[in-house]
């Protein structure tokens, strides 16, 4: 083989790291899982060693079964699931396990933040406080586990501990700062208001870096465990919807980007960091320098099918559960699944909204619930197009990403519903691309990360939309749009119920 750079998409649930040539071409990956802990309603944790052991897995079998040769490797990145909080002592410790984006336990942290700095909080970071931030994670520490709080020495997020872990150099780079929304976007530096304001010492926030920067060569330590050369380069890395977007292309405005991962978002690039959605989506720093994105996030896009393989189809094969959706009709023969089954963030920030099956029928078989569920995922991304939409947006094409992007039969029902041509990319794995691409940059390789993918972004098939199911679809969604405002109500009552249990 020759020069290769590694891509570590630290995802939610797995790790995959892809080796890619200078030609963009991906020579061997391999994936390594882990789990997530639910201790609690609306809890959603994991231990950051897993990571750094899934990370050292995943890169030792490239080196065994793909035979790949540790002096060809030049260089590392990362994508990251975003805004999980991992805290430190002074000796570099883990504290406690990882509160991860998922986990909703926050709200009335976040009303605390607005109450302190009202509508001034979305002037300094672009968002709104929301349970999945890292800033509501550290003042519920605070709050909660004073003895724990008390010995914190720094926070990092998760891609940045396995960084940390790897080269022995603590730091956070800009595009996943933005999401622990303490980051002041105009000056580019951890807010000083918002931490004074909220009794978040400032010493506790990392060094910040741009997603391209060197960050330092492997320790001894960890080259030796990985069986990785000492002359391997590690670079910055990025948020992993950063990671994405750059793994998938998407460098103008004319093109969103479609992910289903555990999450589920819709993301668009911003030239302009003075655009407004009012917090209802998220707007954070680019991996490429001084560029912007905005995203929507549906907290449980491909976590709902997960969740539905493992309730209701143990014993079927994953791609064999999705294919068996083509047997029942565009529109799940009258079956409506909504994906609130960790709560929501947008459109609808709601911690306490839970999921239904609307409309079952003595008549419905498992596959007819299983294409609702594939529905009802991309009925909300269609939520969080339209509000791009109503801002006027021209976006011609939407470029599919993650886990999810595996099943052709979810890419058509895509652009079905979202009435756009649906680009796949031809290794669905965009983030770890985009982490690679950022090495491959970082490297050298390339002057920069625009030029870097014209030659590794590699587009697959095109899905246009039929006609007959979008407008059969459009009937569908209206149904759909009515759901959540009719169970707000019933999921507060009901979460309440099993709080009190
Ligand atoms: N064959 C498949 N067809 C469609 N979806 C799939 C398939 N295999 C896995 N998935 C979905 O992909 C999701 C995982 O995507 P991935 O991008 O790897 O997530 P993460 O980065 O959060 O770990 C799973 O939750 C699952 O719902
Ligand atoms: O919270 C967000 C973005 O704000 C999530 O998108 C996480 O970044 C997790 O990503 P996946 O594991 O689903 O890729």
């Amino acid at each position: 083989m020759s020069a290769v750079v590694l891509g570590v998409d630290l995802g939610t649930s797995a790790v995959k790291v892809l080796a890619v040539d200078q030609s963009g071409t991906v020579v061997a990956e391999q994936s390594v899982g882990y789990d997530l802990q639910q201790p609690q309603p609306g809890y959603s944790e994991q231990r950051p060693e897993d990571w750094v052991t899934g990370v050292t897995q995943a890169i030792q079998q490239l080196i065994s079964n793909d035979h790949l040769n540790p002096d060809d490797v030049q260089g590392i990145s990362y994508s990251g699931q975003m805004h999980g909080l991992v805290l430190l002592d002074a000796a570099g410790q883990v504290l406690r396990p990882a509160i991860l984006w998922n986990d909703t336990r926050t709200t009335p942290q976040c009303h605390e933040i607005e109450r302190v700095l009202g509508d001034k909080f979305i002037e300094i970071t672009g968002n709104r406080p929301l349970e999945g931030f890292t800033l509501p994670k550290l003042l519920w520490v605070k709050e909660n586990e004073p003895e724990i709080w008390a010995k914190a020495a720094c926070f990092v997020l998760p891609k940045d501990y396995v960084r940390y872990r790897m080269t022995g150099q603590l730091a956070m780079d800009y595009s996943d700062a933005t999401g622990t929304v303490l980051l002041d976007v105009k000056t580019g530096q951890w807010s000083q208001t918002i931490c004074e304001q909220l009794g978040i010492p400032q010493r506790l926030c990392p060094p910040l870096m741009k997603s391209v920067d060197f960050a330092g060569n492997l320790t001894p330590k960890y080259a030796r465990a990985a069986g990785l050369s000492l002359t391997t380069k590690v670079y910055g890395g990025a948020a992993d919807n950063a990671a994405g977007a750059v793994g998938a292309g998407i460098l103008s405005e004319d093109k969103v980007m479609a992910s289903i991962g555990t999450s589920g978002v819709v993301l668009k690039y911003e030239d302009n960091p003075n655009t407004n959605y009012h917090g209802v989506l998220q707007f954070e720093d680019h991996a490429f320098p001084d560029k912007y994105y905005s995203m929507g996030v549906t907290l449980a896009a491909g976590y709902s099918l997960s969740w539905f393989k493992k309730t209701f189809a143990p014993d079927v094969d994953f791609k064999t559960m999705v294919e068996s959706a083509g047997q029942s009709t565009v529109g799940a023969n009258g079956l409506i699944f909504t994906p609130y089954i960790v709560g929501e963030r947008a459109p609808y920030a709601d911690a306490d909204i839970r999921g239904s099956f609307i409309g079952i029928d003595g008549t419905h078989q498992r596959y007819d619930f299983v294409r609702a569920v594939l529905e009802g995922i991309i009925f909300s991304f269609k939520d969080l197009m339209q509000i791009y939409e109503q801002h006027g947006s021209q976006f011609k094409t939407v470029v599919a990403i993650g886990g999810g992007a595996k099943s052709p039969l979810w890419l058509q029902i895509q652009a079905d519903i979202f009435n756009h041509p649906v680009v796949s990319l031809e290794n669905e794995q965009g983030p770890g691309m985009g982490a690679a691409m950022i090495a491959a940059t970082g490297l050298g390789w390339f002057d920069s990360m625009e030029a870097c993918a014209q030659t590794f972004v590699h587009y697959g098939k095109v899905y246009e939309p039929i006609a007959a199911h979008v407008a059969a679809y459009q009937q569908v969604d209206q149904v759909y749009r009515q759901v959540y405002p009719q169970t707000k109500g019933m999921s507060a009552a009901l979460m309440a119920y099993r709080r009190a249990d």
